[in-house]
């Protein structure tokens, strides 16, 4: 059943507004985001209140375990879907405290967070299933696919390629791929990409200019039948997309940008062909829509953070990134409170409570 409601929503909005910085307070900007409710954000602009509708907002005080708690995704990788969750907002808007947290990780967020709920369900359900977890992280940089398990200097000289594996997920040839039997083994193991990425930093690459792609395949055998499924999870923090104009970027900085830029709108114009249905998506534009191809559209689950920030001095860019999801979330909030959606929720809700349900559906 749970599958069955999250079947009709494949492509879902949260909005997560951040606190105002310290930076933004003392440069004079005020507060021009408010929440009216869990779905709508309203943003005062020199011509009026304008009002957006999200599968969920999540307001400044908000805690990363209320974020967490709205995603239910990880039990559908682990059943054998696709999904993909990604945050996608102007620099400095909350990406990487939405999918990562903080810096010393004191306040975990989507990812770290993920690692402890994927084992915990397969333990849960380690009488019926037998499970493998591995896992793989790279960084896309400049429009380059590194492997963050290598060490930098030997990232730059291996080349990987996007391709289809035998059982028809895509994955990034010739970067490592590596099992975890814990929750702490996936961690250390993405601290390890994490330090990776900090040293390839420091050679001049700044991790915030790239996007951060952590790929967990998940493949469960049935003890009774042997029935083996394959699920796979693309946790992605994408780097913001600085507006080249507003920020004086020069050579090497104006490469970065529009390298960000044009992956950016290449996903863009991805997820605005599958939320309006069209017939051709385009894949292929860019590596990285390339490498989420199987984790967006088709039986795929796709949830994505649209981040923004609620100072007067970046109006013009919530505005901007919350017009750009509107297509998406018009469409999504069309499929998402059907009478079936309903009905569904209330047998869960009646599952969960141990009550009898009839199985009219
Ligand atoms: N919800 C939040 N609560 C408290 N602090 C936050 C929140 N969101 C972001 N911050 C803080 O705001 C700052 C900028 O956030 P973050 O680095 O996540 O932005 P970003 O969108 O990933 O930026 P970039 O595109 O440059 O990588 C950080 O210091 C972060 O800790």
């Amino acid at each position: 059943y749970f599958n069955m409601v999250e079947d009709m929503k494949k492509i879902r909005v949260f909005c997560r507004i951040r606190p105002m910085s310290e930076a933004e307070t003392s440069c004079g900007s005020i507060p021009v985001v408010d929440c009216l409710d869990d779905y709508s954000v309203t943003v005062e602009t020199s011509r009026g209140l304008k009002e957006f509708q999200f599968d969920r907002v999540f307001n400044p005080t908000s805690s990363q375990e209320d974020v967490f708690q709205d995603i239910s995704l990880i039990q559908s990788a682990i059943d054998g879907y696709n999904v993909c969750i990604f945050a996608y907002g102007q620099t400095g808007s909350g990406k990487t405290f939405t999918m990562v947290g903080d810096k010393d990780l004191k306040n975990p967020g989507i990812m770290p967070r993920t690692f402890r709920t994927i084992f915990h369900i397969t333990q849960e359900n380690s009488s019926k299933f037998d499970f493998k977890v591995s896992m793989c992280m790279l960084e896309l940089y400049n429009e380059r696919l590194l492997d963050l398990f290598v060490s930098p200097v030997d990232a730059l000289g291996k080349r990987i390629e996007i391709k289809k594996d035998r059982k028809g997920l895509v994955i990034a040839h010739g970067a490592e791929t590596k099992d975890a039997a814990s929750a702490e083994e996936l961690l250390a193991l993405f601290e390890q990409g994490c330090c990776n990425r900090h040293i390839a930093a420091t050679m001049n690459m700044e991790s915030s200019r790239s996007h951060l792609i952590v790929g967990i395949t998940m493949e469960s055998r049935n003890h009774t039948n042997g029935c083996v499924s394959y699920g796979k999870l693309s946790l992605v923090d994408l780097a913001g997309s600085e507006r080249v104009a507003k920020t004086g970027a020069k050579d090497e900085q104006l490469k970065e940008a529009n390298s960000i830029n044009k992956s950016l709108s290449a996903l863009g114009d991805v997820i605005f062909a599958l939320s309006t249905e069209q017939v051709y998506v385009p894949y292929r534009n860019n590596k990285l829509t390339q490498f989420m191809q199987d984790s967006l559209g088709g039986n795929a689950k796709t949830l994505m953070f649209v981040n923004i920030s609620p100072a007067s001095c970046n109006t013009e860019e919530t505005l901007t990134y919350a017009t750009r999801v509107k297509a998406i979330t018009n469409t999504a909030q069309k499929n998402s409170e059907s009478k079936e959606i309903a009905h569904l929720k209330e047998i869960i809700l009646k599952l969960k409570s141990g009550q009898p349900v009839d199985d009219d559906v």
